[in-house]
């Protein structure tokens, strides 16, 4: 991680824990917003005003956090207008590095080796992990921010006179209900599934576990009247939140990270609902089974050996079924 600027060296993947041996994911701390007019938005500073080719979008396809804002980019209609760069897949010792894998790009804008040297070029001084997303300003040469759930509320509304779009993924009257339900997917399944996967005591690790399997039964409840989304027969961003870790799930986090009493292939509505967000436009190709299963596969510090299993064949299968349609 960066400290004052520097790369540490002892970078360890296993993040901060608290003293119950719990994982704790650390806060985001570009927090800026492009608006269509460049004011400020909730937090951080104006200037970021909303136009195309303005701004890169840095991603990792193993990350969750980074795939949502890849799929709000597609389902917004800004692939055109928001370029992306894709890290490799396999967390290095100096973090994210750019290239040397297919479908890994090198950094086009700086030619940079790693992600950290953006985050020194953004603040010399900035001190924390370097973590993607990263939403880069490339005419001002900034970071706007790097919290995905900022970027993909920005991606919501910035763009309209740009890039006009029917989907609202945070519609206003829904908007205290979707930030209820979101903090509930958060702690207990997309950051759950971590919890349990980076718990270094056992009672740490049956609190996670459990936490991700209440929130699943109660999701595959809340789907059981078959409505198409979470929020009934439009998709909204709480369904992209849910969508990344589920497609994530059967293949990574229930043999590396340890979450498997029971697989989502077993819960009937949420197989679904998983299968409908992946065939909206666009989606499919923001989830590559290849860069998650090698990321997840290469955390030394669960998997020393690196080796990556042979299935589950399901999610490959419904891959291709989706790819080929
Ligand atoms: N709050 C961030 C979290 C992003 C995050 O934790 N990304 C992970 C990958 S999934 C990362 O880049 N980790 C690198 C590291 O910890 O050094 C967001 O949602 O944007």
């Amino acid at each position: 991680m960066l400290v004052n600027g520097k790369w540490v060296e002892n970078w360890q993947p296993v993040q901060k824990a608290d003293e119950q041996g719990r994982f704790v994911r650390q806060v985001s701390e570009f927090r800026n917003w492009i608006t269509p007019d460049g004011r400020p938005g909730p937090t951080g500073e104006g200037g970021f005003e909303a136009e195309a080719g303005r701004y890169r979008l840095y991603v990792a396809l193993i990350c969750p956090w980074a795939s949502r804002t890849l799929i709000a980019r597609r389902l917004k209609g800004l692939a055109d207008l928001i370029p992306v760069t894709v890290v490799n897949p396999t967390l290095t010792d100096q973090g994210w590095r750019f290239g040397g894998y297919p479908g890994a790009d090198e950094d086009p804008l700086y030619g940079s080796s790693y992600m950290h040297e953006l985050y020194t070029r953004a603040d010399p001084h900035v001190s924390g992990r370097a973590t993607v997303p990263v939403l880069w300003d490339m005419k001002r040469g900034v970071m706007v921010n790097n919290e995905s759930a900022d970027i993909v509320r920005m991606f919501d509304t910035a763009f309209e006179a740009i890039a006009p779009s029917d989907l609202r993924l945070y519609p206003a009257a829904l908007a205290d209900e979707i930030d209820v339900l979101n903090r509930q997917i958060y702690e207990s399944l997309n950051n759950g599934v971590y919890k349990a996967g980076f718990a270094s005591s056992q009672e740490a690790y049956d609190e996670a576990v459990d936490g991700v399997f209440a929130m699943l039964d109660q999701l595959e409840t809340r789907l059981g009247d078959d409505r198409p989304y979470l929020f009934g027969d439009e998709l909204t961003e709480t369904d992209i939140r849910a969508f990344v870790t589920l497609i994530r799930f059967d293949a990574a986090y229930h043999g590396l990270f340890k979450t498997n009493r029971r697989q989502i292939a077993d819960y009937p509505h949420l197989s679904a609902h998983m299968e409908r967000v992946l065939r909206l436009p666009g989606v499919a190709e923001t989830v590559n089974m290849d860069h998650i299963t090698r990321g997840y596969y290469s955390i030394k510090a669960l998997n020393p050996t690196g080796i990556r299993p042979a299935g589950p064949a399901h999610v490959r299968r419904l891959l291709d079924v989706v790819a080929a349609d």
